[in-house]
């Protein structure tokens, strides 16, 4: 059994879900995970103490500092690496500026999972020359659809073929929006509900302007071309009237993407409604294939940190 202590940074309705799933699941592939560290913005707890009993408190006190009987570090992002030096660091934080921590974590060896966007979207090259250089590993399933496995799909597979196009509903919360405005809600009554799932961004505005989905549209896009897209175009939905049949489709081709609110057709495989998500591949070889499965939620999601938690631990190569 090989033993991965993993640091986990951020412990907002993700990370608390993702260390009931370790708890279930602490030993998996032949890997046995320890959770070394916690950090939320209150600071860190480090060594021997209960992740659940950790979690308890952050829903009941609403910081992890309040941990009694265990010492709380305050370290800067960049030192909690170098100090705690584990195996994994897991980022489920919503902190855009992350990658300066990712950049410190690969500089060492150390290989960084995530569902934080905006450092994929941003930093990729850079990323994975990092993780080259020190043999550690950047895994960020979650990013795109949380927990369905579009990023696997496209790093691990399909090697052969040509990427010609992606249509995509890839923002949960829109979605859920407009399907309840599809069924007569107003636009505050759907949003104020999306708000009690807990799929919602810290900051909705990214959710509600198509900013969540440009990150993702933009993180397929370098997986799948290897470079950023030099056209891009970003609609969000607060202008939208009639909701019937619209959902907030990205769409990426090589050099191009944009997000924007569309009418689909009744038999679309977009028409997704809830916290789904879906997405249409089309490549030269193998035609088109269609992926559907939920998008947002927090157990949806750390089921995709939990997958690279592991693939991690194995050193998972990823082609792309
Ligand atoms: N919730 C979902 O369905 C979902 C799905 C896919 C990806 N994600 C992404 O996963 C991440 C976490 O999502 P969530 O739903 O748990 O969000 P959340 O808002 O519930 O939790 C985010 C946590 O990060 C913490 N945080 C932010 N900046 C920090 C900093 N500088 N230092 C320490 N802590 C910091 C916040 O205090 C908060 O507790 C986000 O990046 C989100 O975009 C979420
Ligand atoms: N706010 C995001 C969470 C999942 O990334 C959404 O609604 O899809
Ligand atoms: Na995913």
């Amino acid at each position: 059994m090989r033993e991965v202590k993993v640091s986990i940074f951020g412990f907002g309705t993700v990370g608390r879900a993702l260390v009931e799933i370790i708890s279930e699941r602490p030993r998996v592939a032949g890997v046995e995970i320890r959770v070394e560290s916690i950090t939320d913005r209150s600071g860190t707890v480090w060594g021997d103490f209960d992740p659940l009993e950790a979690k308890e408190v952050k829903e009941n006190i609403g910081r992890i500092s309040a941990l009694g009987d265990y010492d709380v570090y305050s370290f800067k992002p960049q030192e909690l690496v170098e100090e705690i030096k584990p195996d994994i660091l897991v980022d489920v934080s919503s902190w855009d500026g992350a990658f300066s921590m990712y950049e410190v974590a690969l500089r060492e060896g150390v290989s960084v999972v995530t569902s934080n966007k905006p450092p994929i979207a941003e930093h990729y090259d850079k990323l994975k020359e990092l993780a080259e250089e020190s043999k550690a590993g950047i895994y960020f399933e979650s990013t795109v659809m949380a927990g369905t496995p579009i990023i696997g799909l496209l790093r691990e597979n399909l090697l052969g073929e040509n990427i010609e196009e992606i249509l995509a509903v890839l923002n949960a919360s829109t979605t859920f929006i407009l399907t309840r405005m599809e069924s007569g809600k107003s636009f505050d009554e759907a949003f104020k509900e999306a708000k009690s799932l807990g799929i919602l961004e810290e900051d909705p505005s990214k959710d509600i302007d198509g900013i969540d989905a440009f990150y993702k549209a933009k993180i397929l896009h370098w997986v799948a071309y290897g470079e950023p897209p030099e056209k891009t175009e970003r609609v969000g939905i607060r202008e939208v009237k009639d909701a019937k049949n619209v959902r907030l489709v990205a769409r990426v081709s090589k050099g191009e993407i944009n997000v924007k609110p569309r009418k689909l057709k009744e038999n679309s495989p977009l028409l997704v409604s809830g916290v789904y998500n879906a997405a249409i591949i089309r490549m030269n070889n193998l035609g088109e294939l269609v992926l559907k499965g939920k998008g947002g939620g927090g157990r949806v999601t750390a089921s995709g940190v939990f997958t690279d938690i592991v693939k991690a631990a194995l050193k998972f190569p990823s082609p792309r």
